[in-house]
């Protein structure tokens, strides 16, 4: 369906003020959150000692952030479950499980662009 609003310039900057203030609150309050930011603290100290060349960081930054919206998404849809169905059931426990796994898809494909970069450079 077709916007009939008129462009503002305001009402765009407001959307992203929500934006920011969603991701702050994740950062705040999610506990999964704290450990991919951990995570990719590490890595990035890691890139640095390492000095890696500007494709490797290229695999590093696309990393983090693969990860970091698969969680946000993930979280959205346990938060919008809990809203909707408070109770019990197996309907649930399947939408729930999958966005945790593409959490997962997430993190062991970051593990895996980690590995090809570290890797070589221990060795
Ligand atoms: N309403 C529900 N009905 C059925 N199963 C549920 C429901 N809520 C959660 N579960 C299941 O219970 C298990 C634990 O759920 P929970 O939401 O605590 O997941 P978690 O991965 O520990 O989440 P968190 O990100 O909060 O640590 C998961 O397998 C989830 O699918």
């Amino acid at each position: 369906m077709e916007s009939k609003e008129k462009f503002s310039l305001r009402s765009r900057l407001c959307s992203f003020r929500y934006a920011f203030s969603g991701l702050l609150r994740f950062f705040r309050t999610e506990h999964n959150a704290w450990i991919h930011l951990l995570a990719a603290v590490l890595v990035v100290l890691a890139g640095l000692v390492f000095r890696l060349t500007k494709g490797e960081w290229t695999g590093i930054a696309f990393s983090i952030g693969l990860v970091l919206c698969a969680e946000v998404f993930n979280t959205c849809i346990e938060k919008m479950m809990d809203l909707l169905s408070p109770v019990r059931d197996e309907r649930v426990k399947y939408i729930k499980d999958l966005a945790a796994g593409a959490v997962l898809v997430a993190a062991a494909t970051a593990a895996v662009i980690g590995l090809l970069i570290f890797i070589p450079r221990l060795i």
